[in-house]
């Protein structure tokens, strides 16, 4: 399970993150959203370290990972799939897949990891420039996966994307959770988001001001929006 406690973070002297606190159990899908702005992508960044805390901890299993380096916290578990995929337009598939590993998965072996997505199957040896958007994505996320992940952090994996490509990337993160992976989803699209999510967290101002299971929030969506979302 992530924990994470009393973040404070920012950049240079403006700080963004005000004490925010949450935790993503194990097999379960977690989402944060917010209106833009509020600091969603800040937390993903100050967990993986790229950020820097200048308070409060994160740890995985009772691991303290509070301002380890990125590769650290990678080692360790979290996975992160930033906007905008980045993926490395000139290598193939396997190569992308490849990069900057430092020993061969256990857990989500390259095997395992392409059986999930057939698509990517069939290009291994394609660049990663000739697929599609929703191609690159799921290359991104099968590139987090093989550095072992336990912990998945989405950060608006379907912006952009066709209608059929936000449900198969929906079925893939509940493929996911399915097998025990902890989701950390950052995502605007909230039909996406009630379908696949356990658990809702709304940030405002740079912390999270509400909590709600999947359920709490259906039955009081129109409130949350009103008050959290709308502008
Ligand atoms: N690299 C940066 N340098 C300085 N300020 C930044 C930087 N990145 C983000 N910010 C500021 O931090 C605040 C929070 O940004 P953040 O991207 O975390 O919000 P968000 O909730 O993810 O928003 P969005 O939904 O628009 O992606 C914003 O005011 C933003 O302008």
């Amino acid at each position: 399970m992530l924990k994470v406690d009393r973040l404070e973070a920012g950049y240079g002297s403006g700080k963004v993150l005000f004490g925010v606190n949450f935790q993503v159990p194990k097999g379960e899908v977690t989402a944060i959203i917010g209106r833009n702005g509020v600091g969603k992508t800040t937390t993903l960044k100050t967990v993986m370290g790229i950020v820097q805390a200048s308070s409060g901890t994160v740890s995985l299993d009772g691991l303290d990972l509070s301002r380890k380096p990125a590769h650290e916290v990678v080692r360790a578990g979290i996975g992160y799939v930033p906007e905008g995929r980045q993926i490395f337009p000139a290598l193939t598939v396997l190569e992308n897949l490849r990069v900057g590993q430092r020993s061969k998965p256990k857990t989500w072996t390259e095997e395992r990891v392409l059986d999930l997505f057939p698509n990517l199957q069939r290009r291994i040896k394609n660049a990663g420039h000739a697929l599609s958007g929703g191609e690159q994505q799921m290359l991104a996320i099968a590139r987090a996966l093989v550095t072992d992940v336990k912990v998945l952090m989405l950060d608006e994996p379907t912006q952009g994307l066709a209608p059929m490509v936000v449900q198969q990337i929906g079925d893939v993160v509940k493929l996911l959770r399915s097998e025990g992976v902890a989701v950390l989803l950052v995502e605007q699209n909230l039909n996406l988001t009630e379908r696949i999510s356990d658990r809702i967290l709304v940030m405002s101002k740079g912390k999270v001001v509400e909590t709600l299971s999947i359920a709490d929030f259906k039955a009081d969506a129109e409130r949350v929006h009103r008050q959290w979302l709308t502008i």
